[in-house]
């Protein structure tokens, strides 16, 4: 089988479906109410154990607003409103536990979902969630816990959500294979974070294998191999060998410089997400990080972050870079990121809707709060701000006065702030792209993101899996915007970065080098194999190249010419 290579590594092992097994509730009367109302209890101790433990492993091994999570789930099965409803109905109609509980959640959610109000409807699939565990737990249907493996397993799965990938025990789990999602996808950006290999998209894989099968899969190429011959699992454990020796062959270019046989030299920084992933930039010797997206901060929680929060996420970050560049991105909500409890309207087209920049003028309060934050940090370290999805100068020059008044107040305050922070910009939206030369005289520095400048550029949904095959990042429309915007920025004597997947793809970093990119940022697991391949090129080879890849009417074209005309030997 085949699909998107989200994380690279081989994985080769027992297969673990990750399904959630079909309950049946059946009504049945009962003769004894109290030992009815115990097996509740019992139920309810149990459940309530195993979402402590959940709790204590998020909390180790994740972070704090991951675990407040289960911290609600805690709290709803303490609810003495809710339990009571159900012990009543028990009493009153001598009915069995799973189906008195199953009824009075039935009303709760129904009435939870009918309010017209995404934070009240969270909090009915957070009853559904306890609920569920309970009545599984009174049923005795065993669920897999993905935190608490017996040994060391493939997980194979629908789709993952951000606290499955969370509750993961790194130590069991030799990767994963899912369904949905695309190289951009959350559980897809999670697994390079782990550093577990993984593959995504790939249709029809939970219904063709059963747990205890053997699997094999290339989490680069995207192959998938259910049930592999003894010769074909002796191939692959000798490319996984050879994978293994070139992971550590890589570490050697640890402390190395970035840059290319002839002496151009650049930077190799990483996207990360929450401060946690800065142990992977460390790590993976990156230089910095080139793009940290805030969202996270925001998301899987009740409220907005306050400003202290924020000041110490930020702060930690730069202080663990040690003066190295970090460039943080202020708020990108909206479109697939969504937050419940800022209760946006729903849209026709999210991706082209109230988001990112245009929700942080409207809502100044909220950018504020973050811009305060993050020059209040900046006293400790090389941080650098940076605005998503910006359109238009006028958005831009907003943006910048809006900070501006921030440093003001700060000052007023006297509160320290590095007076001498760099503003840049994301170059997302091709309005942006091709006014790039105007842009380039009022930012700092421009950081390209290819995953939203290719959908848009293209009018392809980046998550749309029906029409992945014309989310191609060869596209010449999309490297023609690259090397307009590289040379503008360059004119103008700003530096050139780049935050999209694209940075961080093998093929395409020698047509990088050769329109002359100044920051490359990926995720961390990348850098090094990015460091080896700018190690083996000629800049002045590379810009011959990018000259006639440009040139060329089809990204199947380019493709085919950078795979014949650029070999690097690993
Ligand atoms: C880096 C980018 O931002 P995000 O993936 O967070 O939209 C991008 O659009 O390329
Ligand atoms: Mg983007």
């Amino acid at each position: 089988m085949k699909g998107i290579g989200a994380s690279p590594g081989i994985a080769i092992g027992k297969v673990l479906v990750k399904k959630d097994p079909e309950i049946k509730i059946e009504k049945k009367s009962i003769e004894n109410v109290d030992a009815e109302i115990k097996r509740l209890e019992e139920a309810r101790k149990v459940s309530k154990e195993q979402i402590n433990k959940l709790y204590e492993h998020t909390l180790k091994n994740i972070g704090e607003k991951e675990a407040k999570i289960f911290e609600a789930h805690s709290m709803i099965l303490d609810d003495p409103e809710f339990f009571g409803q159900v012990e009543q109905k028990i009493k009153s109609e001598e009915v069995n536990a799973e189906f008195a509980l199953n009824e009075v959640t039935n009303n709760f959610v129904q009435i939870f979902e009918s309010m017209d109000n995404e934070y009240m409807k969270e909090r009915a699939a957070d009853i559904k969630d306890v609920s569920s565990r309970v009545i599984k737990q009174l049923l005795g249907i065993e669920t897999t816990d993905l935190s608490r493996l017996e040994e060391e397993v493939i997980i194979i799965a629908e789709d993952l959500t951000p606290s499955d990938t969370a509750q993961m025990d790194k130590e069991k789990v030799l990767g994963f294979v899912t369904e949905i999602g695309g190289k951009t996808a959350h559980s897809a950006i999670m697994a390079r974070t782990l550093e577990i290999p993984a593959v995504v998209g790939v249709e029809g894989i939970t219904t063709s294998v059963k747990n205890g099968d053997i699997l094999i899969f290339d989490g680069e190429e995207g192959n998938v191999i259910v049930n592999p011959e003894e010769k074909v699992i002796e191939e692959y454990k000798n490319k996984k060998e050879e994978y293994e020796k070139f992971r550590e062959r890589l570490a050697e270019l640890k402390g190395a410089k970035s840059e290319t046989k002839d002496g151009f030299e650049v930077e190799l920084v990483a996207n990360i997400g929450t401060p946690k992933d800065v142990d992977g930039v460390i790590r993976n010797d990156g230089e910095g990080v080139g793009l940290y997206r805030t969202e996270f901060l925001y998301m899987d929680r009740d409220d907005l972050p306050t400003e202290d929060e924020q000041f110490e996420a930020y702060k930690e970050v730069a202080e663990r870079l040690e003066g190295k560049p970090v460039v943080i991105r202020t708020l990108d909500i909206g479109g697939d990121k969504d937050l419940p409890y800022l209760e946006l309207p729903e849209e026709m087209n999210p991706f082209l809707g109230y988001r990112a920049i245009r929700l942080c003028l409207d809502r100044t309060d909220i950018f504020k709060t973050q811009l305060r934050a993050l020059l209040r940090a900046s006293a400790y370290g090389n941080i650098k701000i940076m605005f998503p999805m910006i359109s238009s100068i006028e958005e831009l020059r907003q943006a910048k006065a809006i900070l501006e008044e921030v440093k003001e107040e700060l000052r007023s305050e006297n509160v320290k702030f590095n007076e001498e922070i760099e503003v840049g910009m994301m170059i997302e939206i091709p309005a942006a792209a091709i006014m790039s030369d105007v842009f380039a005289k009022e930012v700092d520095f421009f950081s390209i993101g290819t995953n939203d400048l290719l959908q848009y550029t293209t009018a392809v949904d980046r998550g749309n899996r029906q029409i992945s095959y014309l989310y191609n990042q060869f596209h010449p429309a999309l490297l023609r915007l690259v090397k307009q915007v590289i040379d503008n920025g360059h004119k103008a004597g700003i530096w050139v970065g780049m935050c999209g997947e694209v940075a961080g793809d093998p093929k395409l970093i020698p047509i990088l080098i050769g329109m002359g990119l100044d920051e490359f940022s990926m995720s961390p697991i990348s850098i090094l194999k990015a460091r080896w391949i700018i190690n083996n090129l000629s800049r002045e080879e590379m810009k011959e190249m990018a000259e006639k890849v440009i040139n060329l009417p089809t990204a199947e074209e380019v493709k085919k010419f950078i795979e014949e005309n650029i070999k690097i030997e690993f």
